[in-house]
């Protein structure tokens, strides 16, 4: 169901034609892009489908190629081989184009760009042209009040804290209607709570007006809560790409796993001591799929450290040299040099 909020801001003309298509409307072709010649940096060999309405996430460690990624896609910068088509088009690189970047589409930078004495409103509606000054009057209130910026409307930018410029950041990025919306690492700087509702106000833009978003994290929660798709980058190649809870529960790399989850890896040897029978090299295993016992016997897992983390805690545990990790939801019942039993409810092997 769509807010009142969002649908006031369709009153006022903004994203009138509310499509849920399914056709792929970027895609990229074997795309590659490295920044020397005698150098692997970049991107390689890249195919990628995105339909519109998608909030994409795009994941890997740092230097894997993100940013880059990103940046090819909104056409600041060339692929070296390969195409990018927006909407079935070829993508014009920077230097096809006066301004770089597609005009349907805004990048959220992390320097605001904004006019630090102007108002808040002044910011947002001198994105608008003076066409029709009555409408671009509406539509910056709409705008506002959607992102909950109203009440800041007469205030300069100085005024305001970082989140709250971000929030007016966004509302600059989106009033011109963008089809797509891209961000590099866009909670990097905010705390818990900022992050919390900046996450739920790009859900909001995706959700009721259908804006496509692709942010770029290294957070794994943001891509795992948000997005529809997930992209798994490493070395510059994508390496799988699918649904959150598909990719955490049954990633084909453990890379993914650990990158997803915090999951540790054992070899066979290990494993089987564990008592878990398997064929292959290596067993991966998330924190939560160790199930943990009181136990008394001189058996039991020794509880090296256990690190709180608010709601729950992880166990450092170890027996006869095998470390694992086991994930508490009942804070605050073992203490470290404690011996516990340990259950495998899950496993997966690589
Ligand atoms: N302008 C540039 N010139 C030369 N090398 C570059 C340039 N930009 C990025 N690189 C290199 O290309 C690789 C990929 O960089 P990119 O910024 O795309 O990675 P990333 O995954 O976004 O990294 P991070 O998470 O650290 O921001 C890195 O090795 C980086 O050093």
């Amino acid at each position: 169901m769509k807010s009142p909020a969002s649908a006031e801001i369709q009153q006022a003309g903004f994203f009138s034609i509310f499509e849920t298509m399914s056709q792929p409307f970027i895609s990229l072709e074997n795309v590659s892009k490295h920044y020397s010649e005698d150098s692997a940096a970049g991107v390689s060999t890249i195919d990628l489908v995105i339909k519109k309405g998608d909030f994409i996430a795009i994941v890997g460690e740092s230097g894997s190629g993100k940013s880059t990624l990103l940046k090819l896609i909104y056409g600041l910068l060339a692929p070296d081989s390969g195409e990018v088509f927006f909407k079935g088009e070829h993508l014009n690189g920077p230097h096809e184009k006066l301004i770089p970047g597609h005009d349907s589409m805004k990048m959220l930078n992390q320097d605001f760009n904004l006019n630090l004495f102007a108002k808040v409103y002044e910011n947002i509606e001198s994105m608008l042209s003076n066409e029709d000054v009555e409408g671009k009057k509406q539509k910056a209130l709409a705008m506002m009040g959607f992102l909950r910026i109203d009440h800041l409307a007469n205030k300069k930018i100085v005024e305001l804290s970082g989140g709250e410029q971000q929030r007016v950041a966004l509302a600059r990025a989106i009033i011109t209607e963008p089809e797509v919306l891209l961000l590099d690492e866009p909670f990097s700087q905010l705390d818990a709570v900022l992050k919390t509702q900046f996450r739920a106000d790009l859900k909001r833009l995706n959700d009721e007006l259908g804006i496509t978003i692709i942010i770029v994290s290294h957070d794994p929660v943001d891509g795992l809560t948000l997005a529809n798709q997930m992209i798994i980058l490493k070395d510059g190649k994508l390496i799988e790409s699918g649904k959150p809870d598909q990719l955490y529960s049954k990633p084909a790399y453990i890379y993914t796993g650990k990158l997803l989850g915090n999951a540790f890896v054992l070899s066979s040897e290990a494993a089987r001591k564990m008592g878990i029978k398997t064929k292959k090299e290596s067993v991966m295993i998330y924190p939560e799929w160790v199930q943990l016992k009181s136990s008394w016997s001189s058996k039991g897992y020794l509880i090296k450290d256990v690190f709180f983390r608010g709601f729950y805690e992880d166990l450092l545990l170890e027996r006869d040299g095998i470390e694992v990790i086991a994930m508490n939801p009942k804070p605050g019942i073992y203490s470290k040099g404690q011996k516990v039993q340990v259950v495998i409810s899950n496993f997966l092997e690589f």
